[in-house]
């Protein structure tokens, strides 16, 4: 085991120079290899199934054919193994098993006081040493995730903000690509779609700049209603939103976008008719983000310019000879 103090400064160095969640966490998993050497070491993020029940939802790694003790006949010991992590959920506080074996220790990593992923490592035995160490690293992790979300959050409506978007781009594009191989994408693709409230600074100059950031904050509420866990909503800036949208039909995410639009219309009532444009372009694996981000900038603008309050996608218009196709230099660095 190498814990001196040169280790320990280096892996701390490299665990915090991470700017994103995932490596982040790939960070915190290579540092508890290196430090404790543990038979297994997963980061499962927290659901909670139901809000009144606070139910914790096990992920699917303690299903049977997925336990942790996997060679073992014995259920309770698959039970014991569940319990220790729900326990921890539910108290918030560290639970470790040495009867099990392996010895097992789950250490809760919170946000704003609630657990939002757990440590969970295996281990030949439980210390005093090796429990302090892991402790202290989830801690660190702890710590520097609130930083990490709180750079990729907008603070006004919580959404991700515009430098969250590089790295989720990228997500979606891995995904695509390893679609795009499995030979399995029955015409689903993932879409972008930018959309900006119609008239907005009207709003703001009839009503105040306070109503409009209720606007706002009532237009994210109907977005969080329409759209899937799966699909991730920026806010740019200003009435700019951003919609990543997961792999779908045209058909399925044309239905999900007017759905959203037919709803704000509804949501505020008499005083104010809420309109949006969205511009939405498909995203393939060859298109750098900078040229996503202008196609279906140019299809808002399009909207924009010929009467607002429509959903386009900038394909369909160049199809339609009302765009015309442009190259983009993809080395234009927009983020
Ligand atoms: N309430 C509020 N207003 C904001 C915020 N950020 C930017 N704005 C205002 O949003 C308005 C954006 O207007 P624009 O998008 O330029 O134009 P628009 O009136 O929406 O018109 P079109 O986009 O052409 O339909 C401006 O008046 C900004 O001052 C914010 O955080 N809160």
């Amino acid at each position: 085991m190498r814990t001196d103090l040169k280790v320990i400064l280096d892996s701390l160095v490299r665990l915090t120079e991470q700017r994103q969640l995932d490596s982040l966490t790939k960070s915190l998993v290579s540092t508890v290899q290196q430090f404790v050497t543990p038979l297994d070491v997963q980061i499962f993020d927290i659901h909670i199934s139901s809000s009144e029940l606070e139910e914790v939802a096990l992920p699917e790694y303690f299903s049977l054919s997925h336990n942790p003790y996997g060679n073992s006949n014995d259920d309770s010991v698959c039970e014991e193994a569940a319990a220790c992590f729900t326990k921890c959920v539910s108290s918030q506080s560290t639970c470790y098993s040495n009867d099990l074996i392996p010895a097992l220790i789950a250490i809760p990593i919170k946000l704003n006081s609630c657990v939002v992923k757990v440590l969970w490592v295996k281990l030949e035995c439980i210390t005093e040493h090796n429990l302090g160490l892991l402790k202290g690293l989830a801690k660190v992790f702890e710590n520097f995730l609130a930083i990490v979300i709180e750079c990729e959050t907008d603070e006004l409506t919580g959404l991700l903000n515009r430098k969250a978007f590089g790295s989720r781009l990228r997500a979606a594009n891995t995904n695509l690509v390893s679609i795009e191989q499995a030979k399995i994408k029955q015409l689903k693709h993932h879409w972008l779609c930018i959309f900006d409230i119609d008239k907005f600074k009207l709003i703001n100059d009839s009503f105040g700049h306070l109503y409009g950031d209720e606007i706002l904050l009532d237009l994210v509420r109907v977005m969080r209603s329409v759209f899937d866990e799966e699909d991730a909503m920026f806010r740019f800036g200003g009435d700019e939103f951003v919609l990543l949208i997961a792999p779908s039909t045209k058909h399925q995410m044309l239905t999900k976008c007017q759905k959203f639009s037919d709803s704000l219309y509804r949501f505020h009532g008499e005083k104010v008719r809420l309109t949006v444009s969205m511009g939405i372009t498909q995203i393939c694996s060859d298109k750098q983000a900078n040229t996503l981000l202008i196609q279906a900038d140019q299809a808002l603008y399009y909207i924009k310019e010929t009467g607002r309050n429509r959903i386009e996608v900038y394909e369909d218009l160049v199809s339609r000879g009302a765009l015309s196709e442009k190259k983009f230099d993809d080395d234009i660095e927009i983020f």
